[in-house]
């Protein structure tokens, strides 16, 4: 019999009229990797964020290890031994990558006051060493790392001082092939050790393959707990959805003949640093898939076009030959984009939903003194959420306050209000539950059939084989090889080119 680290007992949490979890128990083992899985809004960040310190607990109890916590904060979650890796950014820019693995914990560096920041480095750059990750230096300011390598110094940060329970909330979508291998190796350390992760993710074979037991919410209600031997992938949906989920996910036509119509043509652009000499034309009704690793500079690809990189040299051109150099002739010209990077540069978090869903089509909504009314606002914003199944009590709730998936949700109800004629996606399926992601793709698939041209940019191998017609392969900045849409593309034939 395992022994059990964590008991939840009666758990409840409120947010004004939402009821994010009603009742909930069950238990946690010592010494296992336990997904907790549910779809958008289920009620997943809620207990973790609760069990961490960063809400506080409402109604009922957490048992660690036989003893009641009730942590105010996360260093004090830290000092009961539970740490958490956020879904998204959870380092502090303004600070060095040192003073972010201790923050709250600087006393240990600290003598007659002193704060011995040599110390502080040394240690910090021992652990940096001890994961592998030599290319991260303590004493760097974090925001000189892309979002990957931040990431990986919140697995230094949660996992160093070996916690009893580590929460991995939605990371893995977030992180390229090497990331999610360096993460699955700390879990199974973790483990390994006799310790717990609680392990948050919407891909399901992951959770498969990663979990020992996985705990099922729906709309804030347990529904069950199981072992992963025990199930399958459509055991798991039916579980989450209640209901058998069926019909296509990706794409299912092979061979149809994409358009020679060009709409977009990047030309020799480079961003010193990051991208170098890329040259690729977009096709009108086409999906072009980008992969790689983190480092590759795919994700510079999306903001060279949409105008939003430094020093882009080099040309991106429309088929009437516009030139694209900033975002307002972007958007101007009928060019949508996502960020990978969500909360900093794709919501506007302390904005209504209806704000962030209107906001780059109130020209088209306005009358003719450039006055737009709120009902008008609201019913547009209303049909575009709704449409997106956006988990929410009206548009006017500010982003801020929504699940993760749901924000991603927002942004996608954007730019599909907008209707954009080119729509640049980076990572549009991180943190969405599978019902939704299956309606994404549809979407997309109508978008291509109508002749909206998009261009995905993605760490999901099985999407970029699923979905495009023809996917770039990125490496060290450069283009490293093209496929086209064929069904016996498989993943292994991706990472040759990306390695
Ligand atoms: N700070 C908050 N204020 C108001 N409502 C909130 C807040 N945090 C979460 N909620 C609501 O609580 C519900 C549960 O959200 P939660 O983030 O726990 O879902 P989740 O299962 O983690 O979803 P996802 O898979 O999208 O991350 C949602 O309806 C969400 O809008």
């Amino acid at each position: 019999m395992s022994e059990v680290r964590l008991q939840v007992k009666h758990v409840s949490k409120n947010f004004g009229i939402t009821k994010a979890l009603k009742d909930v128990s069950f238990n946690i083992n010592k010494g296992e990797v336990h997904a907790l899985i549910g779809e958008n809004g289920s009620g997943k960040s809620t207990m973790t964020n609760m069990l961490t310190g960063i809400y506080t607990l409402e109604s009922g109890q957490f048992i660690l290890d036989g003893k009641e916590v009730h942590p105010k904060n996360q260093v004090e979650a830290n000092e009961e031994g539970i740490s958490i890796i956020v879904q998204e950014l959870g380092t502090l820019s303004g600070l060095t990558v040192a003073e972010n693995i201790f923050l709250g914990h600087e006393d240990q560096f600290v003598h007659l006051g002193i704060k011995n920041t040599a110390a502080m480095n040394k240690k910090a750059n021992e652990l940096l060493q001890s994961y592998g990750f030599d290319k991260i230096k303590a004493g760097d300011m974090i925001d000189d790392y892309n979002f990957e390598d931040r990431k990986l110094v919140e697995i230094v940060k949660a996992t160093y001082f070996n916690p009893k329970i580590v929460v991995v909330d939605e990371t893995t979508t977030a992180l390229s092939q090497e990331g999610r291998e360096e993460l699955y190796k700390q879990m199974n350390r973790v483990r390994d050790n006799g310790n717990t992760v609680i392990f948050i993710s919407h891909d399901l074979p992951e959770i498969l393959d990663k979990s020992d037991t996985i705990t099922i919410l729906r709309d804030g209600v347990y529904i069950d707990t199981v072992k992963s031997a025990d199930v399958n992938e459509d055991d798991l949906k039916k579980l989450m959805v209640g209901r058998e989920v069926t019909g296509d996910y990706y794409r299912s036509d092979y061979g149809e003949k994409v358009s020679d119509e060009v709409v977009l043509s990047v030309k020799n652009v480079t961003v010193p640093g990051l991208i170098e000499d890329i040259s690729f034309d977009l096709h009108k009704g086409e999906i072009l898939g980008f992969g790689g690793l983190s480092e590759s500079g795919m994700h510079e690809i999306g903001k060279a076009i949409f105008g939003a990189s430094y020093d882009r040299e080099g040309e991106v051109v429309l088929a009437d030959g516009t030139h694209i150099n900033d975002i307002p002739t972007a958007i101007k010209h009928s060019i949508a984009y996502t960020s990978k990077d969500r909360d900093n540069e794709s919501v506007v978090l302390n904005q209504s939903i209806g704000d962030n869903i209107c906001l780059p089509s109130l020209d088209e909504l306005a009358n003719k003194a450039h006055i737009l009314s709120d009902k008008k606002r609201r019913e547009f914003a209303d049909k575009y959420a709704k449409q997106m199944s956006v988990k929410m009590n009206d548009v006017n709730q500010f982003v801020s306050n929504l699940s993760g998936g749901n924000k991603q949700k927002v942004v996608l109800a954007r730019w599909i209000g907008k209707d954009s004629d080119i729509v640049v996606l980076d990572s549009p399926t991180r943190g969405i539950d599978i019902k939704v992601k299956q309606d994404i793709y549809q979407l997309m698939n109508q978008m291509r059939k109508n002749g909206k041209s998009i261009i995905m940019i993605s760490e999901e191998l099985m999407e970029l084989i699923g979905m495009s017609d023809r996917i770039i392969i990125m490496k060290d900045g450069n283009i490293s090889g093209e496929l086209e849409r064929n069904q016996n593309l498989d993943e292994n034939g991706l990472i040759s080119m990306m390695v």
